[in-house]
């Protein structure tokens, strides 16, 4: 069954257009690599399906239901929760009190406080530690379990890999099969081609705020990946 879809999407910073057009769609249960060069509109347009750019008049279902023009709260409750880039922790909260406030609201679903540590085992002798006293990825793997704390059918994370040295990029992207295991699709935003066809279903390239490629991993050659994230001559 369609989860996500979008139809023409598009969308402007003041004059500036940074979507064209965008059709998009992903069926339940699927994990979707976003990739696509600086400035492609990867951001731009998960910011748009969860109601932080402005997306009035638009074509977004989602679950069935236009989700285009909904307020933040209600896309959120709808069943969509993000990762921002960046990871935006409450540095003086603790690893589990950030973790609690991804369930503020929650609808019911697999993700509980024991899920997450299951997932992420790090976390757990930490659970009582400030944010502050996280590396890195394991800020990441909090601001991941937060997002699935809601229980969201669908998780949006931008660019998990952003900032994170190699070895730890490879602590959290086992997670995403496990995530999708328990039934939560996902779209991942993602700069590393060779990591978003190890976990995608199905690969999305934009550039300069169009769809130039789709398909699945193992459908798409380098070369016309390399075509559609840098419009090199193939
Ligand atoms: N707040 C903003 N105001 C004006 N232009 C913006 C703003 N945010 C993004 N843009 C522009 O929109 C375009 C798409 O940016 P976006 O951040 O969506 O790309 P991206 O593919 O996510 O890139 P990155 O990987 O660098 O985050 C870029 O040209 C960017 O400069």
């Amino acid at each position: 069954m369609t989860l996500l879809e979008t139809q023409n999407l598009t969308a402007h910073y003041g004059d500036f257009q940074a979507l064209f057009g965008v059709d998009f769609t992903m069926d339940e249960g699927e994990t979707v690599a976003v990739i696509g060069a600086n400035g492609a509109g990867k951001s731009t347009f998960l910011r748009t399906l969860t109601g932080l750019h402005p997306s009035k008049g638009q074509t977004i279902t989602f679950d069935g239901q236009p989700i285009a023009g909904l307020a933040g709260d209600a896309i959120h409750k709808a069943g969509l929760a993000m990762v921002p880039e960046g990871r935006r922790l409450f540095r003086s909260l603790t690893v589990e009190e950030n973790l609690m406030i991804g369930a503020a609201g929650k609808l019911s679903g697999p993700w509980t406080l024991e899920a997450v540590y299951t997932l992420f085992p790090d976390l757990v002798a930490k659970r009582h530690n400030p944010g502050t006293a996280l590396s890195g990825g394991q800020q990441q793997m909090v601001a991941i379990g937060r997002a699935l704390m809601s229980n969201p059918k669908l998780l949006l994370c931008d660019e998990i890999s952003l900032g994170l040295a190699p070895k730890i990029i490879k602590d959290i992207y086992p997670a995403v099969p496990h995530i999708r295991a328990r039934g939560t699709s996902i779209i991942v935003v993602e700069q590393d081609v060779g990591q978003a066809m190890a976990v995608a279903d199905r690969i999305y390239c934009f550039m300069e705020g169009r769809v130039t490629l789709t398909g699945t991993p193992h459908s798409l050659t380098r070369e016309q990946i390399a075509h559609a994230y840098f419009g090199m001559g193939v």
